[in-house]
This record gives C-alpha cells, sequence and structure tokens, in this order.
C-alpha cells in the first residue's frame, strides 16, 4: 500500500551510504525527521553532516541506501520536491555580483506566494548591506541573504547547514528566533551545527553523528540526562598516570562513569553530590596529583559527544 505523502515523515534516510573516492563520508546512516518539528545533525568537521543534507536537498543521490524528503526521492521527484523546500547552503548560492536584496528579490518571484520581502530585510538586518554586491558581504551577511533566500518561498521544510557559523551574537540570536518563528508557523527544519547551545536551544530532536553514521538520538534532555544526573570535571597540574581512569572508576563504583578528556583532565558522570566530590578529592591525594579545578555541572552535548566516541566534539 503507498502511504499517502502527507503522513510520511519529512525526512526518512534509511542506511545511507555516501563515499568520495577512499573517503567514506556517510556509512549507514539511518535517521527520521518528523514534520514540524526542529531536528539538529550534530557532528564534528567532517562528520558527514553536508553531506547528508545534500543527498536530501536532491544535490547528490544516494550511492546505498533510501532518501524521502516529504515522501518524495529527491533526485527522481526534484521537480515536485523543490517548491516545497527551502536549502541554505554553508557557503555560496548567490551570484557573486547581484546585490544582496536583488538577489532575494529574484528568488522570491520564483515562488508562487513569496514572503514580503521588505519584511525579511528588515527582520534579517539585510537593509545596510542590501545594495552591496554578494561578493562584498561579511560572512554574517551571506549567511542572513542565505536564510532570507531559504525561506521566502514559505517551504514546508527548511534544510539549513551551519546557520550561524560566522555570525556575531546579535545576528546569532535574531537566527534562533527566525527559526522559533519557523517552527511556530508549522515549518520542519532540519539543521547542521558544531554549537552545543544551537541544538540545546532550538532542536526538538538531535541526532548526534560521529564519521557517517549517527551514535545518539534524542531530545536534548533526553540526551543529557538520560545516563547520569550532572558531570564533575577534573582538571590536574600534571600528567595522570595512565591506569588513572581505571583506578577512579574502582573508586566510584558503579552507576558513575569515568571518561578522559586529555592527559590532564577527566570527565566524571553520575551523581554528583558531596560525596562523589569527596572520593574524587580523596583520590587525588592518593594519586600524588594536584587538582587545578574541580567543576560540577549539568551534562553537556558535549559531554555524550565525548562518553560516546571519546572524543571532543569542538575540534
Ligand atoms: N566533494 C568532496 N570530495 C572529496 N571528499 C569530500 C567532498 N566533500 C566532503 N568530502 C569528505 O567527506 C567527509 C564528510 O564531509 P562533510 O562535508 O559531509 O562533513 P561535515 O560533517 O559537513 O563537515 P563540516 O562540519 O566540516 O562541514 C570529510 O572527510 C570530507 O573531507
Amino acid at each position: 500500500m503507498r502511504v499517502p505523502a502527507s503522513s510520511s515523515p519529512a525526512v526518512a534516510i534509511e542506511g545511507l551510504h555516501m563515499r568520495y573516492g577512499e573517503t567514506r563520508a556517510v556509512d549507514g546512516l539511518s535517521l527520521t525527521v518528523e514534520r514540524g518539528t526542529v531536528t539538529a545533525v550534530l557532528g564534528p568537521n567532517g562528520a558527514g553532516k553536508t553531506t547528508t543534507l545534500e543527498t536530501c536537498e536532491g544535490f547528490r543521490a544516494a550511492q546505498q541506501g533510501t532518501v524521502r524528503v516529504l515522501g518524495l526521492d529527491p533526485v527522481r521527484e526534484r521537480r515536485a520536491l523543490l517548491p516545497r523546500i527551502g536549502v541554505m547552503l554553508q557557503s555560496g548560492g548567490a551570484w557573486s555580483g547581484v546585490r544582496a536584496v536583488e538577489m532575494l528579490e529574484h528568488v522570491a518571484r520564483l515562488h508562487a506566494n513569496p514572503l514580503p520581502v521588505p519584511m525579511l530585510v528588515e527582520r534579517l538586518g539585510l537593509a545596510e548591506c542590501g545594495r552591496t554586491p554578494y561578493r562584498r558581504l561579511s560572512g554574517g551577511q551571506q549567511q542572513r541573504l542565505g536564510l532570507a533566500m531559504a525561506v521566502v518561498g514559505r517551504p514546508e521544510l527548511v534544510f539549513v547547514d551551519e546557520p550561524t557559523a560566522g555570525m556575531d551574537p546579535a545576528a546569532r540570536r535574531t537566527t534562533w528566533e527566525l527559526v522559533e518563528e519557523l517552527k511556530a508557523d508549522g515549518v520542519t527544519v532540519v539543521l547542521t551545527t558544531h554549537y552545543m547551545e544551537e541544538a540545546e536551544r532550538l532542536a526538538d530532536t538531535v541526532h548526534v553523528i560521529d564519521r557517517g553514521r549517527v551514535v545518539a538520538t534524542g531530545s536534548p534532555f533526553e540526551l543529557t540526562r538520560a545516563r547520569g544526573q550532572a558531570t564533575i570535571r577534573l582538571v590536574v597540574t600534571e600528567p595522570f598516570p595512565r591506569e588513572a581512569p581505571e583506578s577512579l572508576r574502582a573508586t566510584l563504583g558503579s552507576g558513575t562513569e569515568v571518561t578522559e578528556i586529555n592527559q590532564q583532565s577527566l570527565l566524571i558522570t553520575g551523581p554528583a553530590d558531596a560525596s562523589t566530590l569527596a572520593k574524587v578529592s580523596a583520590w587525588c591525594e592518593e594519586q600524588g596529583v594536584l587538582p587545578e579545578s574541580l567543576s560540577l555541572g549539568q551534562r553537556t552535548l558535549e559531554d555524550v559527544f565525548l562518553q560516546i566516541t571519546g572524543r571532543e566534539l569542538a575540534p
């Protein structure tokens, strides 16, 4: 039986593999995006985020696996899909000599029922650079124009690749508000990001990806609270002995995870209470290491990534 397009997920990716020569950019990735949600695809540089998005946008055909966007094949049914989606690329997307507002007006004319261009220009602070040729715009201005171009056609689904990279804090906040407004209007948003706070603030669902695969999925709350209450970061003045993580694990017992961040710092996840802090401190004394800092905090998506992969998300 053919499932009606309206009841299919916004995006359904099943077992996607993509290679560039010998490089496995995407390695068996599966994920689903429900309609009307904001989904963040979070991962370090080179994790395969852009390649995955480009496959959803129909710029690349899936080499193996299936990709459906709004129930359609993004390559074979591209004509039907394009008017229904908005795409903000990581860079480019406009002719180098065209003025910012002219470019936006041009894209608006390609759509049947566009948003008013002056409203978007005002909203995204593009008036100050409206007559500037694209190539002369700053990185942040190019990002804002790219976002305006992606949403001007009132799409059902918007793909945004690192929407706030290179933006100053004020522009980043405006962009976040715009994404929140899109969601309030029922638009599905799929964004890629390196930024924790962006994923934590905006996303209903986060897919953490690493080396072309999904390594964790959940709401920011589920991901950060599911496997522990809080975290303790221990940084010491001299490198730890090699067996330190194992020894601390034995000291703290079950229910606590110890992850090595580097030779001088450890991440401890679990019931971060006074007794755990006291045990960590006594363990430092026993090992003859001097704590430089011992901090207690809520578990972040950064911590989740570190625990799963043993590497830090931020380069
Ligand atoms: N056109 C290409 N030709 C060859 N290799 C590529 C190409 N595009 C991407 N790659 C490689 O594929 C892998 C995944 O790249 P991709 O751009 O999809 O990752 P990403 O998660 O979006 O990274 P970033 O956060 O840096 O944008 C990387 O190793 C990258 O070097």
